[in-house]
């Protein structure tokens, strides 16, 4: 079995590459960094560390790098053979790769009836319905009527906490011991090859908007309110008593959306949320505030972590004021190192709190949430 996977970082390493390995899989692993691709090749392995106190670790084979660039005849020949194509690039990457995708897809079906399934692994709602759509933009009529019959996009939902890595070898990993990978089984086309621990699930929205307006939202507001606080990592941002309360009040507002809208019981969620704090506070790993709060262009985005349950709640005549807050952390966020917080800054300066929330966002000028937010 061969899988193509796009994005050989944090969690292509450290979680899809290795439950494909586990699973059996020979892992194709395609990136855009020079030099992850040439130790791929040079060492055909590395290793996964579990950050707990066993330090358990796992090694994963079978392996090998091809350069999105250099090497694109061999990308569209993998995949015409491939069994599975999966992604973790980020939802923003997804435009970038999929004229390469759309080449290797459009020379698949036109000498193969065998089905294929591609699975865009990010922090995303409707992250393979992105790049479904942002490949369809390079087929012509014919093959995007073929491409729909053969090549299925299920969403998914990916969790686990994956921080950047300094490890002496540049291919290992250290990841946290839990992970989530949920696909939505309705999109599949033909069968995926199994991949242990997968769950193909009937109601992906309810366990994306879970995963998203839980992990996410209760990362970001961590990041945000700790970075504003002069916190260096999530770890400590949640030592810090004040910031614990802004992550904990906006994860009641979130827990109550995801309660009402899709029937999660409160008490299981309660305990889902406290799971959570305890992931992010992991002693065993340490993850800067600057990886989690990055790109916060990105996160103050219509269907976004912060922006899309304010809009759900306010529809429901709820104001979330925990969640408002972490809005305007965001807005505050001037990490100089990260060029979407300079671009935000940038925003701001020229336009107004008003004005650039609304253009980032999406939202009305002078609506009821972007009112709010300036009134802060
Ligand atoms: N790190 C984490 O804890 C989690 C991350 N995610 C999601 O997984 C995705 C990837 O995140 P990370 O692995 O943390 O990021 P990362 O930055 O470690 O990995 C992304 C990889 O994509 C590669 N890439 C960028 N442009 C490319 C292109 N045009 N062609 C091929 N490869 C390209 C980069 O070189 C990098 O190796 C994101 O969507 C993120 O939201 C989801 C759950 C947890
Ligand atoms: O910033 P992105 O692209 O969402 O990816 C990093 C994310 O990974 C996580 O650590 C785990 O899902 C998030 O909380 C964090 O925001």
């Amino acid at each position: 079995m061969i899988a193509v996977h796009f994005g050989a970082g944090n969690i292509g390493r450290g979680f899809i590459g290795k439950l494909l390995a586990d699973s059996g899989y020979e892992t194709v692993f395609v990136d855009i960094n020079e030099a992850l691709i040439d130790a791929i090749n040079e060492k055909q392995s590395y290793n996964v560390y579990y950050a707990e106190q066993e330090k358990r670790s796992f090694n994963v084979s079978a392996i090998r790098g091809l350069h999105s660039v250099k090497d694109e005849e061999e990308i569209i020949d993998v995949i015409i053979h491939a069994d599975l194509v999966t992604t973790a690039v980020g939802a923003h990457i997804l435009p970038h790769i999929a004229p390469l995708i759309a080449k290797g897809l459009t020379q698949r079906v036109s000498q193969s009836e065998q089905p294929l399934n591609v699975i865009a692994c990010e922090n995303a709602i409707g992250g393979s319905d992105q790049l479904k759509s942002a490949v369809a933009e390079h087929l012509d009529n014919q093959t995007t009527d073929t491409v729909e019959r053969l090549i299925g996009f299920p969403n998914a939902a990916v969790d686990r906490i994956v921080p950047d890595q300094n490890q002496e070898n540049l291919l290992d990993v250290l990841v946290e011991p839990f992970f989530e990978w949920a696909v939505d089984k309705k999109s599949i086309k033909g069968s995926i090859p199994p991949v242990q621990d997968v769950h193909f699930v009937e109601d992906l929205e309810a366990y994306i908007e879970r995963k998203l307006f839980t992990v996410n939202t209760g990362h970001a507001l961590a990041a945000y309110h700790g970075y504003q606080a002069g916190k260096q990592t999530i770890q400590d941002a949640l030592l810090d008593q004040k910031v614990k309360e802004k992550v904990l009040q906006g994860l009641k507002e979130t827990g109550r959306l995801i309660c009402e809208k899709h029937g999660f019981d409160p008490d299981d969620h309660q305990l889902y949320i406290e799971k959570i704090i305890e992931r992010f506070t992991n002693p065993y790993l340490t993850d800067e505030v600057t990886r989690v709060a990055r790109q916060p262009v990105k996160k103050l985005g219509y269907n976004e972590r912060l922006v899309s349950p304010v809009r759900q709640l306010m529809a429901r005549n709820v104001v979330p004021e925990g969640l408002l807050n972490g809005i305007v952390a965001a807005l505050r966020y001037d990490f100089p190192e990260d060029s979407e917080a300079v671009e935000l800054q940038e925003k701001i300066q020229s336009y107004g709190v008003k004005k650039a929330f609304s253009q980032i966002s999406g939202l009305e000028e002078n609506g009821q949430i972007v009112e709010e937010i300036s009134a802060k």
